[in-house]
């Protein structure tokens, strides 16, 4: 099957009063690796229900391809769906599990009968449905499975199982919602990478819904970040995290969260730091209160920095967080990254002094959005 491009133009969802979706627009290209990613409840499961059709949407229109699928029924959309729940049948074997969609498809009702039903199918159907059962067994290696019950297989071959029967089918496109959200961390992180293979060796078009950022940082081509009903950015994860456009992209991507702290912003333009001025000029920000992002990793210790304490350090794997409260004040506190072999050189009360970069700061003005920064330097006067 060749990739299809998905494409969702205007639309719109309202469960009573609630506007659980408020105009979605995008466009999924043929083959990419699409997540919907967001707050629990900002839309993103009933978004991708609209896309299978298990949903109907107020307003708007979905394509696959050329073909538009608005009024389709789900079964004959072709778009293949994996649930967080995995959905398999509990009283079939794992091959009849893999086959049920193929059966569905290509046998009469008298056909899929047992026992009689084996005297009218052609045996040339029936080989060509086991060998297609067994190639996405293949693809999915759970062959030796064939015969178990899902009850007698662990999450993460449930959810093998499950994806082989949405493959079974040669759809047009997978949509997964949540599908590793019932595995423990181990698994779930091992499924992540089987889940990037099996998309690099289809090439087929994926989109897949997760709350979870790191599961959307490290999968996805493109990110489509949702907040309350409407994509807040669509791009790759460098874009979202090296250029967040609202606060929320920033806060939600990145681990850990990057540091917000409050700023200013004089008539001329200037951003003020604690009521120092940093050198950088936004020339399209509303004068007054803004918030300055930093990441942890643009953080450091600096002799004529800023004075800080430190509160606390964590080490996870090669890295260390120390988290620091700035000049005493309760609620400012900061979190940089310590790589492993570097030595924070504090004085004996705890305390350090913290630089920032400047070419890494994102500035965001009283109505959440990101500012653009021009170093001083560069600014003629
Ligand atoms: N069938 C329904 N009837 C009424 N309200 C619904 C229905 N389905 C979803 N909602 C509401 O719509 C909003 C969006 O739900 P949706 O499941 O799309 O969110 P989500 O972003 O996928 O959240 P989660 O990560 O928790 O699954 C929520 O407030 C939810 O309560």
């Amino acid at each position: 099957m060749q990739p299809q491009s998905i494409t969702i133009s205007g639309i719109g969802k309202g469960f009573g009063a609630d506007d659980v979706l408020k105009g979605i627009d995008l466009s999924i290209v043929p083959g990419e690796f699409l997540s919907l990613v967001g707050m629990s409840g900002c839309g993103k499961s009933t978004l991708l229900r609209i896309i299978a059709g298990l949903e109907t949407a107020d307003r708007g229109t979905v394509s696959i391809g050329a073909r538009d699928l608005t009024d389709v029924d789900p079964a004959d959309r072709n778009l293949a769906m994996v649930f967080q729940s995995y959905a398999l049948y509990p009283h079939m074997s794992v091959r009849d599990n893999i086959a049920t969609p193929l059966r569905m498809r290509r046998l009469s009702i008298w056909e899929r009968l047992p026992l009689i039903g084996r005297l009218l199918v052609k045996a040339e159907t029936l080989r060509e449905i086991d060998s297609a059962v067994k190639e996405a067994a293949d693809v999915l290696q759970i062959s030796h499975l064939f015969d178990r019950k899902p009850a007698q297989l662990s999450g993460g071959q449930r959810q093998r199982v499950a994806l082989a029967r949405a493959l079974v089918r040669s759809p047009s496109a997978f949509l997964m919602d949540e599908p590793l959200s019932n595995l423990d961390a181990k698994l779930r992180a091992h499924m992540r990478s089987e889940l990037i293979n099996l998309h690099d060796r289809l090439g087929a078009t994926f989109v897949y819904v997760t709350h979870d950022q790191i599961e959307a940082m490290t999968m996805s081509d493109r990110i489509a970040l949702m907040s309350e009903g409407r994509i807040e950015q669509l791009g790759t994860p460098d874009e979202l995290y090296g250029a967040p456009a609202t606060l929320t992209v920033a806060r939600f991507i990145g681990t850990p969260s990057i540091n917000l702290l409050p700023a200013e912003i004089d008539n001329a333009g200037d951003v003020l730091l604690f009521g120092r001025r940093l050198g950088l000029r936004s020339s399209n920000a509303a004068r007054g209160q803004a918030t300055l992002g930093i990441r942890s990793e643009d953080i450091f210790p600096s002799a004529d920095g800023i004075g800080a304490r430190i509160l606390r350090s964590e080490t996870q794997g090669a890295d260390r967080y120390v988290t620091c409260q700035l000049y005493d004040d309760e609620k400012i506190t900061v979190v940089l990254r310590q790589r492993a072999g570097e030595e924070i050189s504090m004085n004996d009360q705890g305390r350090i002094r913290l630089g920032f970069s400047k070419a890494h700061m994102h500035l965001f003005g009283s109505d959440e959005k990101r500012c653009e920064l021009t170093s001083l330097e560069q600014v003629p006067a």
